[in-house]
């Protein structure tokens, strides 16, 4: 399985944000994007999820079988700065309508709720509306729904913003656990995240970006 990304221009509004970035990941591999405020980097992973279509280049997904029928979309997970929760319904509504929503048909085995909750160290609270929540509860759920349907690429924009230490720390083991079992992951972040085999792509706004080594 791979993910790869072939010399890849985004605009937003009249200005290029980015030219000639690319990457391949193969299962197991994180990217992590890093740059000043403003360089591209949820803009990098929002043309990878599909959300905004690049200027040039082209973003595609090979499964373990070879196909390449499927655009990164369809097997993506995407984390971004906001949380996607309805406040009114409840925590375990939510992620409810998520799992049936994200269902990518594999039948790969994925948390039930409850289990999905406790992983993210919020066990015994999914019967409350979401907008009932503190900021890093909230986030925690957001999170909790990469484990209620199963897509091989988690697209991660900012994953521990509004965190404290333990929720780092815990999503950090999660985002391993996606690697060793064969998953791909890009995440756009300001602060090291602990993750294994990883390489960096430092964005540079308009000068594109520069591939490096970050973790071990
Ligand atoms: N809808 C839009 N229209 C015009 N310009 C936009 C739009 N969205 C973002 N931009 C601009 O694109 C540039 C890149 O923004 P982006 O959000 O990708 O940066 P970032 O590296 O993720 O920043 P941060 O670290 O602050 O999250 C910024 O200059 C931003 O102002």
């Amino acid at each position: 399985m791979h993910l790869a990304a072939e010399n890849l221009a985004a605009r937003r509004g009249n200005n290029l944000i980015f030219v000639n970035i690319s990457f391949c990941l193969t299962g197991g591999e994180a990217l992590v994007l890093t740059g000043r405020n403003g360089s591209g980097k949820s803009t990098l992973s929002r043309v990878v999820a599909g959300f905004l279509r690049p200027e040039k280049g082209s973003v595609t997904f090979t499964d373990s079988g070879g196909r390449t029928d499927r655009r990164p979309s369809e097997v993506s997970h995407y984390l971004g700065h906001r949380n996607a929760m309805k406040n009114e319904l409840t925590v375990g509504e939510n992620l409810d309508f998520w799992r049936s929503f994200l269902d990518d048909g594999s039948q790969t085995p994925t948390a039930s709720i409850d289990d999905a909750a406790e992983a993210v160290g919020l066990g015994g609270i999914i019967h409350l509306p979401f907008g009932y929540l503190s900021a890093g509860q909230q986030r925690r759920f957001a999170f909790a729904k990469l484990l209620v349907a199963h897509r091989p690429i988690w697209i991660l924009d900012e994953p521990t913003a509004a965190l404290d230490t333990d929720a780092d720390r815990l999503f950090a083991a999660l985002i391993r656990e996606h690697q060793r079992e064969g998953g791909i992951v890009l995440a756009a972040t300001h602060q090291p995240l602990g993750l294994n085999n990883v390489q960096e792509l430092r964005m540079k706004g308009f000068a594109g970006g520069e591939a490096g080594v970050w973790g071990g």
